[in-house]
């Protein structure tokens, strides 16, 4: 055998596309553009901004703040935020009525937002009781269970208040069995036939919501006690699709899979699965362990942000919830 060697030759070497930045243009397969992001933001009844230890770079924003960070979002081209109050503790209760206020931090919030920015900016609203309960459970509770029905006739009060609040996307993330037909029917008796709903329809009990429950403090409400009575195990992928194609059949105009990287075989499932619009939350866990190796020194920030963001959409997410949008925003916008 003589070296070099003649032949024979490989007839096809995927390094030739690869050799020039325009090849691999030509051939990309998916790209993250701005409008694949919704970025979510934590408001607190108060003013100027407070750190979140958990999440770096992700702070509280105060009354005083969050109509700028609205703004923000429209310049940046962002579609939309998803807004999570910091309730008062004096306000959380057993029975988290206000969830239903319609006063409440949150609807307040979003009739100044929505007067400020109109149409620019889609707002969407978690449906949930988590952030009013006394208990940190995302429903009600009876003899230590968190009761099912129960809940769902306090959760279509809490989307009604919030859609009167001017929000666009109502976004049930309890999983209660069969809420998203209950309020899809209360919003058309209320004359919100318009709003959406966007399921978190697979949502898992996940160790990676730590953060999130720090900042919105849900954390020390819930203490020791989990949620695996209404999230779905890590090991599930069947009983997802599942969950996704009962939401769709009770109207979900949209369906959520949560959390996002550990479940991008999820996410590509229900994709092939339903073709409807599907989103993945990459949470608050999972920005803490990116930001934490970036601020470490360990991981180079921009790179890794675009390649996690990048990695929903090849799996087939429409979007991503990410607290990277604004970087991501400010870094496409290069
Ligand atoms: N209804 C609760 C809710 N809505 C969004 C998140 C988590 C988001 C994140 O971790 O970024 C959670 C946490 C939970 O289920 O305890
Ligand atoms: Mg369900």
């Amino acid at each position: 055998m003589s070296y070099p060697p003649r032949a024979p030759f490989p007839a096809t070497r995927l390094r030739r596309v690869r050799a020039h930045d325009w090849s691999r243009r030509l051939v990309r397969e998916c790209s993250l553009s701005v409008d694949d992001l919704i970025w979510p933001l934590f408001v607190f009844d108060g003013h100027g901004t407070e750190a979140i230890k958990s999440l770096p770079g992700v702070s509280r924003l105060g009354t005083d703040h969050i109509v700028d960070a609205a703004r923000r979002a429209v310049d940046l081209g962002i579609p939309a935020i998803a807004l999570f109050p910091a309730t008062d503790p004096k306000l959380k209760s057993d029975d988290a009525a206000e969830a239903i206020n319609e006063n409440n931090l949150v609807c307040r919030v979003t009739r100044e937002i929505k007067r400020a920015v109109g149409d620019q900016l889609g707002v969407i609203l978690d449906v949930a009781l988590d952030p009013y309960s006394s208990h940190g459970q995302d429903g009600l509770v009876r003899d230590g269970r968190v009761v099912n029905d129960e809940t769902i006739a306090v959760l279509l009060q809490q989307a009604i208040v919030q859609a009167r609040a001017g929000c666009d996307v109502i976004a049930p993330s309890d999983m209660m069995d069969g809420r998203i037909g209950v309020i899809r029917g209360a919003l058309d008796e209320a004359d919100f036939g318009d709003v959406q709903i966007m399921s978190y329809a697979a949502k898992y009990a996940s160790a990676f919501y730590g953060p999130f429950r720090d900042a919105v403090g849900s954390a020390a409400n819930l203490g020791a006690a989990d949620k695996k009575t209404y999230q779905q195990s890590p090991s599930q992928s069947d009983e997802a699709i599942h969950e996704v194609a009962l939401d769709l059949a009770e109207g979900a105009d949209s369906v959520m899979v949560k959390p996002g990287m550990p479940y991008l075989d999820i996410v590509a499932r229900v994709k092939q699965t339903f073709g409807v619009p599907t989103f993945a939350y990459q949470v608050s866990g999972e920005y803490a362990m990116i930001r934490g190796a970036v601020d470490a020194g360990w991981l180079s920030g921009d790179a890794v942000i675009m390649e996690s963001l990048l990695a929903f959409k090849r799996a087939g997410a429409d979007g991503v919830l990410t607290y990277f949008a604004p970087d991501a925003a400010r870094l496409l916008g290069r």
